[in-house]
């Protein structure tokens, strides 16, 4: 069985909950209320900064130079593709530039990015992967998900959302991933295979969080 069949497996239950938090149903039947889908745009304009760090980490980690160039294109297209969709969102929803160059991160999304970032700096490559792979695959399954639904993809606020995550762009990149962790992993001792798992299954969760905290525009409690 390849590494990933198993966290396929190991995943379906938080996938699950993913699929049906009431932030993804909402971007889904296009009912999602304005302001927290404007909060969720803001953390993961900050979020998509720290993630696009790793991919350079990973570019210092590859220990081939296809595998380079991949991480450098990776990095290249968060900041300037990913993130123009973000920008596009921000004049729809009237935030303005400062409002993102000032923006602080949530508890939810400092936990996330320093974790990933924490093992990104200090594991191999194949733990570094462990860690940004649930962000690439669980957008790519919901995109694919909301894209089936009839109208949805269309929808004046959430359709572009929808469009990109279910794009085939980004089914390739999610299948680039999975084929890298499975390649890296060919072959090593379980107890490896098991701290790989530990890491996944954390980002896995983290994502989970992201959107139940976005529903909640959850901030420091000690800040109200
Ligand atoms: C919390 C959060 N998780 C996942 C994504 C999706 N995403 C982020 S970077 C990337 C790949 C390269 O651009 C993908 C698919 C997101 N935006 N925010």
């Amino acid at each position: 069985m390849k590494f990933s069949e198993r966290l396929y497996e190991k995943l379906q239950p938080i996938w699950r909950k993913n699929h049906a938090h009431p932030f993804v149903q909402g971007i889904g039947d296009g009912t999602l209320d304005r302001e927290k889908f404007r909060f969720f745009m803001i953390q993961d304009y900050l979020y998509l900064i720290d993630y696009a760090k790793l991919f350079a980490l990973g570019a210092m980690k590859a220990e081939d130079v296809e595998t380079m160039g991949k991480f450098a294109k990776l990095l290249d297209s968060t900041l300037n593709e990913e993130m123009s969709l973000h920008l596009k969102y921000a004049k729809k929803f009237e935030i303005e530039e400062l409002e993102f160059k000032q923006a602080k991160p949530a508890p939810t999304t400092l936990a996330y990015t320093h974790y990933m970032l924490h093992v990104g700096q200090n594991g191999t490559l194949a733990d570094l992967v462990a860690a940004v792979l649930p962000c690439m695959w669980s957008y790519w399954e919901i995109g694919k998900e909301l894209n089936e639904r009839p109208g949805a993809n269309e929808h004046e606020f959430y359709g572009e959302w929808i469009q990109m995550y279910s794009s085939e762009e980004f089914g390739e990149l999610a299948h680039w991933c999975i084929d890298l962790l499975d390649t890296l992993t060919e072959g090593k001792p379980e107890l490896e295979l098991e701290k790989l798992e530990e890491i996944f299954l954390n980002t896995t969760r983290f994502e989970y969080m992201f959107w139940d905290m976005s529903y909640k525009q959850e901030m420091w409690p000690t800040d109200e």
